[in-house]
Order: structure tokens, then sequence, then C-alpha cells
């Protein structure tokens, strides 16, 4: 065979081997018309090569925002540079289906896309190359495992029991404020709230009562509080609620009220209602503080002279 043959034959391979690589091939002249348009795109968009061909992208693909994509491809041609698009910066460019059956997540194939310069015999570059190619897979996996750290992060911070912060994720947001404090020296307040004689409850109705219980406080307390406060169970029946912007007064009103709602509350066990108490201690921070400890030591002690003088009421630490 002369060489001219072999290098024919050489093309042909080439050809039909990009026609049907697993990877999606268009070539726009300057106009942006398609030139190229290969299987893989054939295939996932739907659009043979005869109709695709000679017709603008943007026409084609109306979805697809043109003024971002033209600029990189004018850049592709006067710079002479490839430019890479991915997935985690636009999940994709082409609205194509993606047919994993593994998972709900992708219903549009994830995309990376190459736009190459396509120089001719001359040195001039008047063609792009889109390279497109399917990472369905890649950006699932991560997708999943994102959404996995979320998960255990959040359960991390989270009391099984209530559902509210526990003990170790309010020390960090108490940790957070008195460092806020030290920058706007804002109030902050802590409300600290322990269920009167909970030992009984337990007792006389035994300890799924007694969880049940506390599920019931923990939701009226979380309905209580504004979305800047926070709420965490800070020991067995005992919870600890950050009032930001709420200076002594105030937190000691939001305590009283808190207050009359769980003991107007009754709680149904299946047999029988149940009410109950609450003791609590109030403390703003103050310059003095020099720790968390120091400002959490002073709404406990308020809370132990509220049980030593009759328990069901409020005590502010002054
Ligand atoms: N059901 C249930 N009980 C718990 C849980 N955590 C702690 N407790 C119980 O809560 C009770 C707390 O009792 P005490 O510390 O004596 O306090 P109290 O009976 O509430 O009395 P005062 O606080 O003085 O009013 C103990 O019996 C603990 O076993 C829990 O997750 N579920």
């Amino acid at each position: 065979m002369s060489s001219t043959a072999e290098d024919m034959m050489e093309l042909h391979w080439l050809f039909d081997m990009l026609q049907h690589i697993d990877v999606g091939l268009v070539v726009l002249n300057e106009k942006y018309e398609i030139k190229l348009w290969n299987s893989f795109m054939e295939n996932h968009s739907g659009m043979s090569s005869s109709i695709a061909k000679e017709r603008s992208l943007f026409e084609v693909f109306p979805s697809i925002n043109s003024e971002w994509l033209q600029r990189k491809l004018d850049n592709v041609i006067a710079l002479r540079t490839p430019i890479f698009v991915s997935w985690e910066q636009r999940p994709h460019l082409f609205p194509f289906k993606s047919y994993r059956p593994i998972t709900g997540i992708a219903d549009k194939m994830y995309q990376n896309i190459a736009l190459r310069p396509i120089t001719n015999a001359d040195g001039s570059v008047k063609y792009v190359c889109m390279v497109v190619y399917d990472v369905t897979d890649v950006a699932v996996s991560k997708e999943s495992l994102s959404s996995a750290n979320r998960k255990l992060d959040r359960l991390s911070k989270t009391d099984p029991l209530t559902q509210l912060q526990n003990r170790g994720s309010l020390d960090k947001t108490m940790g957070s404020a008195f460092h806020s404090f030290q920058i706007d020296h804002g109030s902050y307040s802590l409300v600290m709230g322990d269920i009167d004689f909970f030992k009984k409850i337990n007792d006389q109705h035994g300890h799924p009562v007694g969880d049940l219980v506390l599920k019931n406080v923990s939701k009226l307390i979380a309905s209580s509080i504004r979305s800047s406060d926070f709420v965490g169970r800070y020991g067995g029946e005992e919870f600890v609620i950050l009032l930001p912007n709420t200076d002594a007064d105030s937190a000691l009103f939001f305590s009283e009220v808190l207050r009359r709602k769980v003991a107007d509350a009754k709680i149904a066990t299946g047999n029988t209602e149940i009410s109950v108490t609450m003791s609590f201690g109030v403390s703003q921070l103050k310059r003095t503080d020099h720790s968390v400890s120091d400002w959490l030591n002073r709404a406990d002690g308020a809370l132990y002279k509220a049980k030593a003088e009759g328990r069901n009421q409020s005590i502010l630490a002054r």
C-alpha cells in the first residue's frame, strides 16, 4: 500500500474512533456554528449530526449562557490557549439527562468541558473544539460524601433524645459568644433551666415517660426561642439557652415567660397527663467574667438558689 493510502486509512480510523469515542466532541467556527457533532453528542442530545451541523450552538441549546460561553470561546481563539470548565464551577453546559440508575441526586449529566483551539496549517485559529466529559460518577460520589459528612457533623452536635444541641456543641457556641463579647462588648445572656423533681417522674411513671417529658419540654423551649438564640441539653434534665443581643432584664423576662409555658403545658403519656415545673438561673456576660465557666457558674448559682427558694421560679445572678 502506498504511504498516501496508508495515511488515508489511518485518517479514516482516527475519524471513526473520534466519532464513537465516549466523550463529546463539537467543533465550532468563529460564528459559534456547529461544524462537527460526534455520536456521543448525537446520542445524548437526541439530535443527529446532519440536523445540528451549520446551526448556531446557542440556537440549538438556548439554555446555555451565551454571553459567558462566547467570552470563553473568543478568548480561546484570540489567545490560542485551551480553557477548562469544571463541573464544580458549572455542573453542566449541555442539559443532557443522566441515566445513572444508582441515585436520585443526578438527573442531569455532570460535565467537565475543555475548549481547545484548532490550529490550521498556516497557524491561524478559526475553530474551537469543545470536549465534553461525562463526570457524573465522580460528581455523585463527591456529593454523597459531602452530604454524609454534613449528616455526621450534624449528628456529632445533636443530643439524640431531644434533638437539641449537645453539651459539646453548646460549649463551642458559648465559647464563640465569649470571644465575640471581647470584641463587641454586646449583651449576651444565659438561661439555665432544670426540671423540678424529675427523679420523681422517673420513679412514679418509669424512665420512658421521663424521656417523653424531656422531649416535650425540649420542643417547648425550641419553639420559644428566636432563630438567633441557641438551646442545648446540658445534662440529664438540665438545659442551657444562650440569648445574644439580650441583657439581663430581658433574659429574665424570657425565662419567666418560658417558665409559665412549661408549668401550663400538659404532657400526654398515653393513659394520663403530666405537668412539670422548671427552675431557672439567669446571668448576663460581664467584663469581670474571665471565662465561659465564670459566666455559666453565675447562672448555675442562680439556678441553685431558685431550687433552694422553692423551685418553679427564675432568679437573676447580679
Ligand atoms: N428518663 C430520663 N431520666 C433522666 C435522663 N437523664 C437523667 N435523668 C434522671 O433525672 C433525674 C435527676 O434527678 P435529680 O438530679 O435528683 O433532680 P430532681 O429530681 O429533678 O430534683 P431537683 O432538680 O432538685 O428539683 C435522675 O433520676 C436521672 O436519672 C434521661 O435521659 N432520661
